[in-house]
């Protein structure tokens, strides 16, 4: 059960105009502006739920997600997730969890991708027999006998991606944060990756938190959608209700959100 109450976050964000003079100026004295990321956000998430965690850019997701791993501490507000608080019991909180950021990778770059999971077997000290077990379904599942021994500088975006997902999972979380997880990838990997979500939800009733901009992720994957601008919750209900949005009977859900985002302003 993940419990959110109040968050907010302010990042200070140095300034400068343009040009020579004014680096010398603001070498003497620095102009800060400053924004706020997060205000005021709450939701509950019950165990095995898959949440659609949506919103333009800049408008607060991956520093929510960061702040639920526990790499981001908030200004205030309170956070449970199965009773830690992340950013406090850092060390009991991450072997709950599983963390993908789309645009990141914690699989050591120059070293095969087993090697990468030895070394996080490692760091979550998981035993012997449960981490063959989990790599031979992972491996199954996501189809990577043929990627493990290549480094991950070498392989393509769609192979890194399923190695990302499962690197998260090799300490079987009960918990998975999901950052843009198919940005950028070819039809083909996507499907994987979607199908991939809905069958560990299904069989190991895995919570998802999902972040995108791919609306046919949200469709394939979200029964519940949470909506964020400028740092704040706008919309929080079932992908029906969200459909039920549609202006004209053709709307998309890409046209839906085009819609709120304008309705609100964001
Ligand atoms: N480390 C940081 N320092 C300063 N500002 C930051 C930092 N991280 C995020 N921000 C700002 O906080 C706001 C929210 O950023 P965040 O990355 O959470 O948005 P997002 O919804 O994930 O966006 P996107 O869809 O573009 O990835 C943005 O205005 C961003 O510039």
């Amino acid at each position: 059960m993940i419990v959110v109450e109040h968050l907010s976050k302010t990042f200070k964000i140095q300034q400068r105009e343009a040009g020579f003079q004014n680096a010398v100026k603001s070498f003497f004295k620095r102009e800060y502006r400053e924004i706020r990321a997060l205000n005021d956000v709450s939701f509950t998430i019950p165990d095995g739920e898959i949440v659609g965690y949506i919103g333009p850019n800049g408008a607060g997701k991956s520093s929510t997600i960061k702040v639920l791993s526990g790499i981001l501490t908030p200004d205030s507000g309170t956070c449970q997730i199965n009773g830690n608080t992340p950013w406090k019991n850092r060390v009991a909180h991450v072997k709950d969890i599983g963390v993908v950021f789309g645009q990141r990778s914690q699989l050591w770059w120059d070293i095969p991708v087993i090697d990468s999971f030895y070394l996080l077997k490692d760091i979550y000290q998981v035993p012997e027999n449960v981490f063959q077990e989990t790599l031979r379904d992972l491996s199954q599942m996501l189809n990577l006998s043929d990627v493990l021994k290549t480094p991950t500088r070498q392989l393509s975006l769609g192979q890194r991606m399923r190695c990302e997902i499962a690197a998260s999972l090799l300490h079987r979380p009960k918990i998975l944060f999901l950052d843009e997880p198919t940005i950028g990838l070819d039809a083909i990997s996507k499907v994987a990756v979607r199908d991939f979500i809905t069958k560990i939800n299904k069989e190991f009733q895995t919570t998802v938190i999902l972040t995108t901009h791919d609306m046919q992720d949200i469709e394939k994957l979200a029964t519940r959608i949470i909506l964020i601008g400028k740092g704040t919750i706008l919309l929080d209900g079932s992908l029906a209700e969200f459909k039920a949005l549609k202006q004209h009977e053709e709307d998309t859900l890409d046209e839906i959100l085009v819609n709120l985002y304008q309705k609100y302003d964001i």
